[in-house]
């Protein structure tokens, strides 16, 4: 019997004898063997090496060589493509509408990076409220304290976090900060039934008055046509002089030119930020605040997490070859 045929994008924890004994004879598994788009692109369609493959199985260490799943790429695939298998729980990188019109299912990781992604926006409100990124950049650039440090830095213990979007992330984030205690409210399209009691729910119609109370606004909704840009001028303003904005969703969620205007003029008394519109570019304005805090996309960079993305992203595939379908369907493939 000829076995289906599996391509990984991307390095797995797992060695590859492990993967390629997971799936013995289930499927045939094919490591990516590019080292640019443009050479992915044509070995896709030359019917050669990647020919009959059924399912990809896309780690988010591959971005560098595949670059976006965009319409370009899902209809450079082979028609034998029926499957893409993320491990990530955003999925802006995929042009879902391009996987419909192929009838390409795809499934994400949801879930997994909830904690790690929670522990780093944690980080970047103690780092930006307390200027300890700043005061360990003057360390390692020779240096002690940096000056009017005192004055500037600020305790979590009583200050108030504002978070859009209390789905996992948020959620943790919420139990996180309670602990200081920080006061929790948050803006969701519809108040979240699994909310804890001390977290205050705002709907669309009072997001002002959250926006006017809050000392940090943390940013966890995924990025889509309707959040695109929903960070902008009107919103920062709401925010109280001297408030704090953290983001790690997607860059492209705040308006950039915006929340830099707001810390040149002092209304943001600092900024933590893990992702950026354009990864791996860093918009160079941002590097001469010294209250920045500026990480590279880290959010889900961890060991245990990386590992239970690659079992449940994989355990994911084996279940479309051997069903047709898989759990963690995208909602708009279901
Ligand atoms: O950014 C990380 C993810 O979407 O999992």
């Amino acid at each position: 019997m000829q076995l289906e045929r599996v391509l990984i994008c991307g390095s797995l924890g797992f060695s590859s004898l492990e993967c390629i004994a997971m799936f013995s004879g289930i499927a045939e598994i094919i490591f990516l063997d590019c080292s640019s788009r443009q050479e992915l692109l044509m070995a896709l369609q030359s019917g050669k090496e990647y020919d009959g493959i059924c399912g990809i199985v896309r780690h988010w260490n591959a971005a560098s060589i595949t670059g976006p799943f965009d319409e370009e790429f899902i209809e450079s695939l082979p028609r034998s493509v029926k499957y893409i298998s993320s491990m990530n729980s955003g999925y802006d990188m995929i042009d879902i509408q391009a996987c419909k019109r192929r009838d390409i299912l795809v499934s994400n990781t949801p879930g997994v990076g909830d904690d790690a992604t929670a522990t780093v926006a944690l980080y970047l409100i103690i780092s930006t409220l307390r200027r300890l990124s700043e005061g360990e950049r003057s360390v390692h650039s020779g240096l002690w304290r940096p000056p009017n440090i005192t004055h500037n830095a600020h305790d979590l213990t009583g200050r108030t976090l504002a978070i859009i979007g209390l789905g996992g992330i948020g959620m943790r984030l919420a139990e996180l900060a309670h602990a200081f205690p920080m006061r929790v409210l948050y803006h969701n399209r519809h108040r979240a039934a699994r909310a804890p009691k001390y977290c205050e729910f705002f709907d669309a119609a009072h997001i002002d008055e959250m926006l006017a109370m809050a000392d940090v606004l943390s940013i966890h909704v995924p990025l889509d046509d309707h959040t695109e840009g929903l960070i902008d001028e009107k919103m920062i303003r709401k925010l109280k002089t001297g408030a704090v904005v953290i983001n790690t969703s997607r860059g492209r969620v705040i308006d950039e030119a915006a929340m830099i205007r707001a810390l040149e003029d002092g209304h943001l008394s600092a900024v933590g930020l893990d992702v950026y519109p354009d990864e791996p570019k860093v918009n160079p304005r941002l590097l001469d605040f010294s209250n920045a805090t500026l990480l590279p996309h880290l959010g889900g960079v961890s060991a245990e997490t990386q590992m239970q993305q690659e079992s449940q992203a994989l355990s994911n595939l084996k279940e479309f070859l051997s069903t047709g379908t898989a759990r963690d369907l995208l909602p708009e493939l279901r």
